[in-house]
């Protein structure tokens, strides 16, 4: 029997390259015995609905918003289909951490061939994401860079974004209550990833870092009291060097966050929200994603 396939297109992420090689990939799909349903996603509609558990499989061709809004209805699905990703977005994080090709058609193919991996979910609150929750410095530029700017320039948008932010970094009053401990102090950043890749970076020590291990890695960069430390935790962060006067670096399975003011979060790339109590946790191994065949 056929093996039924849902096909979510975002046909504007990127740079809209798919829509180059659409039709090869429905008859790659085609050819290796999948029923192909597509369907496009809309801005602000759901892309995955009730029901749709029916298929085998529910495959997105998107950037981070794409990803992050189809694991969400994938997630809240009464039993999950394996999921695909064909990476077509600017940064696509999630994407380099598990290795999958940025080539569209490439990516379709380990799609038909490749073989699930039981990846790990987070829950911010109410809201999945996939491989970062993170707030403060920087944090905006993914979702407040516009399209346009992203499309032109790509990952350098981010940068120039991120560098034109500095003279503003606020700080926050925040604890975090976590498996280790609780830690209450002034912070500028705060990321709690899934993810060997960052923004497009490469994360330090990533091979301690595994996807499947039911740990988040937490970086949180506390505020600084002058100019001095505002200069030496920029070096710091841009040499990815953690330095334990002012960054903290743990792992856990959970957290408690509590602020005194709201908080402008960023769940892979998009806004979450801003909730002064934030309750999260690691769903282990609750995605099971097809990834390249030797994975
Ligand atoms: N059918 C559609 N028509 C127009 N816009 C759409 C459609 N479907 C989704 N979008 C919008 O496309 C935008 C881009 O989505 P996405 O984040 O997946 O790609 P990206 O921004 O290019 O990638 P990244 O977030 O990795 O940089 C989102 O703002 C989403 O609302």
């Amino acid at each position: 029997m056929k093996k039924k396939m849902l096909f979510l297109i975002n046909p504007h992420a990127g740079k809209s390259e798919i829509r180059n090689c659409l039709l090869d990939i429905i008859d790659l799909f085609t050819k290796h015995d999948f029923s192909v349903t597509t369907r496009t996603t809309q801005p602000s509609g759901k892309n995955v609905k009730e029901g749709d558990d029916r298929y085998d499989l529910i495959v997105c061709c998107g950037g981070d918003g794409t990803l992050n809004e189809s694991v969400n209805g994938l997630m809240e699905l009464k039993s999950r289909p394996l999921f695909g990703y064909i990476p077509t977005g600017t940064v696509n994080d999630f994407a380099t951490s598990l290795g999958l090709s940025r080539n569209p058609l490439e990516a379709a193919e380990a799609i038909a061939k490749g073989s699930a991996f039981a990846c790990d979910v987070g829950l911010f609150n109410e809201k999945y994401f996939t491989y970062i929750a993170a707030f403060g410095a920087f944090t905006e530029v993914s979702y407040q860079t516009p399209q346009q700017a992203k499309n032109i320039f790509g990952r350098t948008a981010y940068i120039l974004e991120g560098i034109k932010q500095l003279p503003n970094i606020k700080s926050y009053h925040v604890s975090f209550e976590y498996s280790g401990g609780k830690i209450e102090d002034d912070f500028i950043f705060g990321m709690i990833t899934n993810s060997s890749s960052v923004g497009g970076f490469q994360v330090n020590n990533k091979t301690d870092i595994f996807m499947d291990d039911g740990l988040f890695e937490v970086t949180l960069v506390k505020g600084a009291k002058n100019l001095t430390e505002r200069r030496m935790i920029i070096n710091s962060l841009l040499l990815q060097e953690a330095d334990s006067n002012f960054i903290y670096t743990f792992k856990t399975s959970e957290l408690h966050i509590v602020s005194e003011s709201d908080i402008p979060w960023t769940l892979d790339g998009e806004f979450g929200g801003a909730p002064r109590e934030v309750n999260i946790t690691n769903q282990n191994r609750a995605l099971k994603i097809i990834t390249v065949p030797d994975k």
